[in-house]
Parts: C-alpha cells; structure tokens; sequence
C-alpha cells in the first residue's frame, strides 16, 4: 500500500516536475491571476531579460487595487494608480493574455472573479503576486501569493521552484449558531492560534462546520489562513463544490465534466494521512467577533470589553497590545459594543460576495444608518456579484439605508484608490487586516462579519448582531 497523504501531499505530488536533495522541488503552476499592482515590474525585467510569456493561456489579468468604485468613464486621478492600470493593459495586449478591464461586467477582485469564472478549480496550483491568493484553496486548489520575482518566473516557465510546507489541519466540529458566520470562525481561529500559529504550513479546514459552509463561506475562511501565517488554506472539494463551478465559463464542458469530477473526487486527506499540528475548535462556542487592535489576532467575542494588556503571557503581545490601543484611542475595560464607529465597509475579497452582501442587506432591509455614521459603502466584489445583487433589490436596501452602492475593486480595504478612512476615524470593515493605516494613514480598523457591520451601521456601535435579531424576533 503507497503512504498515507494528505490533500497538500497529493496535489504537491502531482505537480512535482522536479526534486532537489535540499528539499526543495519544481513544482509546475496551472493557472496564474495577474493584477496590476504586483506584474508591471516582472513583464518589465521579463521583457529586459529577452524572455516570453510561456502560456499566455493560462493567465488571467484584471486591474482591482486601483481602480476607482465611482463613474468609471473618468480618468484616473493618482497618477501611479493610472500608470499601473495602464501598464497592466499595454502587457497583457504584447504578451496576449486575457484581460477583464474596468468597463467589462466580468471585472472585480481578483480573488472574486477567479472562483467566480471557473478559472479556480480543485486539484490545480494557482498563484497570483498578492497574498490572499489562499481565497482559491476553498476549493481544493493549492493557492499561494508570491512576490514580483515569481511573477516573472512563472510567466517566463511556468514553474516554481520551492520548498513543501508542513501539513496542519484545523478542524472545527458542529454546527455554527445563529448569526455566527465563516468570517467570525476564521477571526476565532486567529484568535486561538494568533497571527504566527500557522508559520511554515499549509492549513487544511475540516469538521461538520465547515463542511456545512457554502462557498463562499468557504472562500472567506480560506482568504484569512493567510492572516493566521499560513502559506495556503485548503478545503477538500465535495458536491458543494461541484456545484457551484459547473456550467462557469471555465470549467470543463459536458463529456469533460464528468472525467473533471473522477480527478476532483480523489482529492481529499486520506484518513490516516499524518499532519504536523493539529488544531480543534468546537463551531457552538464561536461567538460573533470583532477586532480591537492593529493585527487580526487582537481580536474578542463582541460580548466582551478591552483586554487589559497584562492578561497577554507573552511580552511582546503585552508590549503590541499597548500600542495597539493607544493607535486605536481605546482603554482596557472598554466594552467592545461601546465603540463607536464612524465609517462602515463592506467588500474586499473576504466579504464581497453575493451571500455577503444578501447577508448585510438581510439585516439592514427597512432600516436607516445611524446619524453618526459619516460614510457607509458597499463595494460588491465584482461586475457580475453587483448585477447579481442588483437583481435581487438588494442595491435598494443598501440605498434606502443610506450606504452608497459602489463599482468592484479593493477599495477601502487598503486605500490604493481615493476609498479611504481619514485620520483618527474609525471604520467597521468586513476586510481582513486591520493593520496600522491599512485603510488610510491614522485610520482605525475593527473587523468584522457583514452581518455585523450592518448592525454597526444601524446602531452607529459596534452591536452584537444577535441582539438585532432578537430584537426583532421579539417585535414580530
Ligand atoms: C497589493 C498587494 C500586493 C497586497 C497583498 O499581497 O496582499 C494587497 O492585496 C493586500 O491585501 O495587502
Ligand atoms: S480586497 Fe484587500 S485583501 Fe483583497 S486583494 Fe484587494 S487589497 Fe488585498
């Protein structure tokens, strides 16, 4: 009987095209995204270097962290913002790759329209010079970011040349309770593990609770593996799956389906298959969260109030947690739900997605932000989630509740286009990192669900989502 692996064995395995004694190996990429923040300067030294793009086909190029989310029909006003996108589009036209521009419906975050068109499938490695390229994992791919010198390497050979990471799996068992999301599982994750808890692995995501997510819920999880420091997130592909990328634009047609399917089928951990850590979490205990300082690990069970730094063992968490709460204006004993909040985001590749957006709109349907709240947005994950949503009414919801309704892009996640929160405001924020001036210089982030920004949105705090719920459970 061949060894036990496990689904990063397997899939390693499979793309191996070459061993080194040192323990490394060249591992052939499938499928790379190409955005316009991290290629221009690999096609420039690709270019210097007398090289050529190797198979064209197998990129796809969008431009995400740039790109205003108002009327697109005007120039771009930050100049590096325009030469990037310009860029993008004079080397993807010379190299012929596949390019979704700003006017195209198919555009958005580069880690939505992957999945979204197919382009993401089980059992591939794909790659794209941006760190949450982990997002692809959710569906079995083995999906990494890498640096601009890889970009280069990857458009020159197609190959990579690396060294396996270790296996952990991160099983979380039962059922998740009511308004308790895929977001607060992966912010309790970090919570338990911290933000160095999964250095130099590659996580698996297993247990009843994540089974049961959809999708999306799965892509988000997978999005924040990063956060928690692992070199990828994966789940193992199954009839949810399945589901959602037959008939995309990608994905193989008719008689290829089915062989498609025999391959996606073998991809799963086999049950004696060794992992290096091992983390368990019980999904009834995960509480809505919310983030308190400047790194995604400082982060409560919105119930709770502002840890006294002194509670951490460790001095350095001591030490960051200090400086943490003096950058957010906040003080230990503070309860989380008495913050008040000035911006509320919605979007970014964690939480841009259809099923976030109908989830925020669930709970703002009828209701108006709160008068504090100076700047609300919603930032749909790409052209097709927005008319997606747009054919839903949920574009109204978000109107009548006083949220503007934006074009796809990063946005406000980390402020590479004029989305940004000003000095010393303080924005509740569906994205994934909550780093110091992430969204802004002098901005503060707390992280958080959809469904609890919304809340936030109404009640102008950060609000327990459950009491909203109850709220009205009580008033029907
Ligand atoms: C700009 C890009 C390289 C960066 C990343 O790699 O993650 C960005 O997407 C981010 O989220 O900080
Ligand atoms: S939405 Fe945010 S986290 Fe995601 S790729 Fe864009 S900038 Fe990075």
């Amino acid at each position: 009987m061949s060894n036990p692996e496990t689904l990063y064995d397997k899939i390693w395995r499979r793309h191996e095209v070459a061993k080194s004694d040192d323990g490394s190996a060249l591992i052939y990429i499938d499928r790379h995204l190409v955005h316009e923040v991290t290629s221009p300067q690999a096609f420039e030294k690709l270019e210097l270097d007398g090289r050529k793009v190797r198979r064209p086909d197998a990129a796809l190029a969008v431009p995400d962290h740039n790109v205003p989310t108002t009327d697109r029909s005007q120039k771009i006003a930050d100049p590096l913002s325009k030469k990037q996108i310009d860029l993008l589009r004079d080397n993807v036209k010379r190299w012929n790759i596949e390019l979704y521009d700003m006017l195209d419906s198919r555009q958005g975050i580069v880690h939505v329209i992957g999945p979204e068109q197919g382009f993401t499938q089980p059992g591939l490695t794909l790659v794209c010079g941006d760190s949450h390229t982990s997002t692809h994992g959710a569906f079995g791919a083995l999906a990494f970011g890498i640096g601009t010198s890889e970009v280069e390497h990857v458009l020159v050979t197609q190959t990579l040349t690396l060294k396996k990471s270790r296996n952990m799996r991160v099983t979380v068992n039962g059922i998740l309770p009511k308004g308790v999301t895929a977001k607060d599982m992966a912010l309790a994750i970090i919570g338990k593990i911290g933000t160095a808890g999964a250095t130099g692995h590659v996580i698996e995501f297993t247990g009843d609770a994540v089974r049961s997510l959809s999708m999306e819920g799965r892509m988000t999880l997978c999005n924040m593996s990063i956060e928690a420091g692992g070199r990828a997130g994966l789940i193992a592909p199954d009839e949810t799956t399945f589901a959602y990328l037959k008939g995309r634009p990608f994905t193989p047609k008719a008689g290829q389906w089915e062989q498609a399917l025999s391959v996606w089928k073998t991809l799963y951990s086999d049950d004696d298959a060794v992992f290096d850590k091992d983390v368990t979490l019980d999904a009834s205990e995960i509480e809505p969260q919310v983030t308190w300082g400047t790194s995604p690990e400082q982060v409560a069970p919105i119930g709770a109030v502002i840890p006294d730094p002194t509670i951490f063992e460790d001095a350095g968490k001591q030490e960051a947690a200090s400086r943490a709460l003096a950058y957010m204006g906040l003080q230990p004993g503070m309860p989380l739900e008495s913050i008040a909040v000035d911006h509320v985001f919605i979007g970014s590749c964690t939480n841009s997605r259809i099923e976030d957006l109908r989830e925020a709109a669930s709970v703002l349907r009828g209701k108006k932000i709160a008068s504090g709240i100076k700047q609300a947005l919603v930032v749909p994950g790409s052209g097709l989630v927005k008319h997606q949503a747009e054919a839903e009414g949920l574009d109204k919801v978000f109107l009548d509740a006083g949220f503007e309704w934006r074009e796809p892009g990063c946005s406000m996640c980390l402020g590479m286009n004029p989305d940004k929160v000003p000095p010393g405001a303080r924005c509740a924020s569906t994205s994934n990192r909550n780093f110091v001036g992430r969204q802004g210089p002098g901005s503060r982030t707390h992280l958080l669900s959809p469904a609890m920004a919304a809340a936030a949105a109404i009640t102008g705090h950060l609000t327990d989502i459950r009491t909203i719920a109850r709220l009205e459970e009580g008033a029907a």
